[in-house]
């Protein structure tokens, strides 16, 4: 997926960082906390993963609905990925057992965690700015209110083992809209992410305190997408590190040895002649092929979830 991002759809990811703090940039383990508007936000995180060599060991706190989303939700599953039910009452001893697991992890890793808890819509954002103003906070013009729950339990049981929590914000060039299908149709985009490195003993201890750094840290980051509003681009100065060919290689190495054998066998079926068996071929592609398309659906914001629709009781405490 990361070569077909940075090679097939050739798309350019730049990184607005502090110079001082690019050097501890996957040499160190960290909190993600990144907006979650765009429906490839998650591939432009892992080319970065990639770029600072923990794109294997990248975790996230994910819906446990994409634990049963084939082949990569197993494989999240046993790559000790977090996942959560959105409901607070079942995930507070589930997502604090996970996350003590990576407590000892052996590789540094990236923890990312989107706290607005679902993708932004007009319709998710209106609900959630009526919460922001039953609960006396200012309204966010480009993100949803965060949740605070999530963050809280994530550093309260890493802090130890993690070091800092980046700050990431990300918008893409000339109000572009990617789509996964745009990447695999080989459409270039320009993504743009600011990071800030805030080290992890700055973030309050206290529960309510947390939450409200958490808030206040929201509010900075609409001041931030404002200012690419505005001026197309994020304060700070440019350090992005390249692609680098791995990912190319992997994906040629895997696209041989898988290709070459599946080629050979459509060969075979189709000099066999046999109409059954032909047919049968052409029921098993047909099948692998909507599969597919339901998994590209899965990263598309209209065919999301209800999350956030619903409006919670307002706890005007
Ligand atoms: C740049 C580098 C990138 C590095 C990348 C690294 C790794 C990449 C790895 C993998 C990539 C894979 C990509 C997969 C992506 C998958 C992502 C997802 O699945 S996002 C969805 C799941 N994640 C989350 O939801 C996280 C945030 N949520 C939380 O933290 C929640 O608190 C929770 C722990 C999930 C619990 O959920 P619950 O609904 O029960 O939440 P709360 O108890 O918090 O909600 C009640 C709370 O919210 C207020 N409320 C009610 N309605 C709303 C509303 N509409 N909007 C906002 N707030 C609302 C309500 O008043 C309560 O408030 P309070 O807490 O004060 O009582
Ligand atoms: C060679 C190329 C082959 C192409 C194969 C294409 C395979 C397609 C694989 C699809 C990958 C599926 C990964 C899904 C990741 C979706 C992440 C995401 O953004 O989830 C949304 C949640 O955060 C919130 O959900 P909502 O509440 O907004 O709903």
């Amino acid at each position: 997926m990361v070569a077909a991002l940075e090679w097939w759809s050739g798309t350019e990811c730049t990184l607005y960082t502090d110079p001082k703090s690019y050097p501890l940039y996957g040499n160190e383990n960290a909190i993600v906390v990144l907006n979650h508007a765009f429906e490839i936000d998650f591939l432009c995180g892992w080319t970065f993963c990639e770029r600072f060599g923990v794109l294997g060991s990248s975790k996230v706190l994910a819906k446990k609905e994409l634990a049963y989303v084939p082949v990569i939700g197993w494989m999240w599953y046993f790559l000790e990925i977090v996942f959560c039910k959105r409901k607070w009452e079942e995930d507070r001893t589930t997502v604090a057992q996970s996350l003590q697991n990576l407590r000892d992890y052996p590789e540094n890793y990236w923890f990312l965690l989107y706290c607005e808890g679902t993708r932004f819509t007009p319709k998710k954002h209106q609900i959630s700015m009526q919460v922001a103003e039953g609960k006396g906070l200012p309204q966010l013009k480009y993100h949803l209110l965060p949740r605070t729950k999530g963050f809280y339990v994530t550093v309260q049981n890493l802090r130890g083992t993690a070091a800092a929590v980046y700050d990431s914000t990300l918008n893409f060039r000339n109000n572009e809209v990617p789509t996964l299908l745009g990447i695999l149709n080989g459409k270039k985009y320009h993504a743009d992410l600011y990071v800030r490195r805030i080290p992890l003993e700055s973030v309050p201890d206290d529960e309510a305190e947390c939450a409200a750094w958490l808030h206040k840290l929201y509010q900075e980051k609409d001041s931030f997408q404002d200012h690419y509003t505005r001026t197309g681009r994020f304060p700070g100065p440019i350090m992005s590190p390249p692609r680098r060919p791995w990912s190319l290689i992997n994906w040629l190495f895997w696209s041989c040895v898988v290709l070459y054998p599946l080629g050979l066998l459509l060969a075979q079926l189709l000099s066999s002649g046999s109409v059954l068996t032909i047919t049968a071929a052409g029921v098993v592609c047909s099948s692998v092929s909507m599969g597919i398309r339901w998994m590209i659906g899965q990263t598309e914001i209209d065919k999301g979830s209800n999350y956030g629709i619903k409006t919670a009781p307002v706890n005007n405490n």
